[in-house]
């Protein structure tokens, strides 16, 4: 067990003082590239600005054959790109049992160090994965001469990493946050699923059967759709939350299905999550829009903080009771409007007009 006070000490010789509080920056959208794919590697620096997140992927989704290529067009991207204050610059290296990894996080920590803010972790089982990643990081920012430590981010897409949860959360002080991997959580878990995230119209609640009617069972009868995620996220928020660290939904794959995509992104936004992935430039908006606060909400949270004076006590607001609860959470909101506002004039004058 290490002691709590040594939990902040540098694992390397020369490596940079772990963050004490991990950064709020925005991450609305962690927007997934293919590096090795030529087409699209061309299209990031013209990304930057556009989405708060950009992520050289890897992982799944990147041909064996390419993964070095993919390794090496980052590297290539990172070096010839200033992604300024608004955009982030993420990687997703491939899983530590794989043979890339080592190759991975030595290449780029030592190459582009510099420039990537987080790490992401695939199929992270404990958290002795992060206390191997954490170790070694240190060692690679202490030969690069880093200044600053690389967060680091993992995928919740194993039923162990789901048990351990928690434990994965407070793991190292670079824990930046996580994210649902549905996909490959549906996999292990063996759900019987074959999509990547989203709902399944099997999975349902079917309303009782009507009352005097003949055959009342085969009888029309409305059904909901339930979520299948909802467990799985509002668990990972805790986990999160409890270590002040980020939650977020991860993939949405029918990527045409722009309406359900919203749908899920919304979902996880209500729950806590602070951003989603997008694969494909149709997603960026949706993510934006989803995890932005409207501003109806943030007109609406003013009008409760103002009405509530100290903070304290309870009063009626359009015959609803607000308190130091409901305050609370309209603090939450008003933070987030703060912090996006600040990188983004649009919703500046968004939030301002509706203030009105
Ligand atoms: C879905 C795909 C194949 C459709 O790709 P496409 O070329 O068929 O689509 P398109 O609509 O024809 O593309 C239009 C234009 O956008 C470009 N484009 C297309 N996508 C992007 C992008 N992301 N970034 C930048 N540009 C992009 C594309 O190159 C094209 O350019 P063009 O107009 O010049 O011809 C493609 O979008 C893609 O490969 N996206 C990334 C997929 C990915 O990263 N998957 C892994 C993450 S999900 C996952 O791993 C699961 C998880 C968590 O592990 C677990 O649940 O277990
Ligand atoms: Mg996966």
């Amino acid at each position: 067990m290490r002691s709590a006070k040594d939990f902040f000490a540098p694992l390397a010789v020369g490596a940079p003082a772990p963050v004490r509080e991990v950064p709020a920056r925005p991450s609305r959208m962690i927007h997934f590239f293919d590096p090795s794919n030529e087409k699209m590697a061309a299209k990031i620096p013209s990304m930057v600005g556009t989405v708060d997140v950009l992520l050289g992927n890897l992982e799944d989704a990147v041909k064996a054959e390419n993964k070095e290529k993919a390794r090496l067009g980052l590297v290539e991207i990172a070096k010839a790109t200033d992604f300024g204050d608004a955009t982030q610059l993420w990687t997703r290296v491939n899983s530590l049992d794989s043979p890339w990894v080592l190759d991975d996080l030595t290449t780029l920590v030592t190459e582009i160090g510099d420039k990537l803010d987080v790490i992401m972790v695939p199929k992270v089982q404990g958290p002795e994965d992060i206390n191997y990643v954490d170790r070694l990081l240190a060692q690679l920012e202490a030969r690069a001469g880093l200044t600053r430590p690389i967060l680091v981010h993992a995928i919740l897409e194993t039923a162990r990493g789901m048990a351990n949860v928690e434990e994965i959360c407070g793991a190292s002080p670079r824990m930046q946050g996580i994210s649902l991997g549905p996909a490959d959580l549906a996999a292990d878990r063996r759900m019987k699923t074959t999509r990547v995230g989203g709902g399944h119209p099997g999975y349902l609640v079917r309303q009782d059967p009507p009352a005097g009617v003949e055959d009342a069972i085969n009888a029309d009868r409305a059904v909901f759709q339930q979520d299948l995620w909802h467990y799985t996220i509002a668990r990972m928020v805790d986990a999160c939350a409890m270590h002040g660290i980020f939650p977020y939904y991860g993939p949405f794959g029918d990527i045409k299905d722009v309406v359900a995509c919203e749908d899920q992104f919304r979902n996880a936004f209500l729950l806590g999550c602070v951003g989603a992935w997008s694969l494909h430039p149709a997603q960026i908006a949706i993510a934006k829009k989803v995890f932005s606060p409207s501003a109806a909400d943030v007109a609406h949270a003013r009008r409760v903080k103002a009405a509530m004076g100290d903070g304290t006590g309870a009063v009626m607001l359009d015959g609803k009771m607000e308190d130091d609860a409901s305050l609370k959470q309209c603090l939450v909101i008003l933070a987030l409007a703060d912090q996006l506002s600040a990188g983004d004039p649009e919703l500046a004058e968004l939030y301002k007009e509706e203030a009105k």
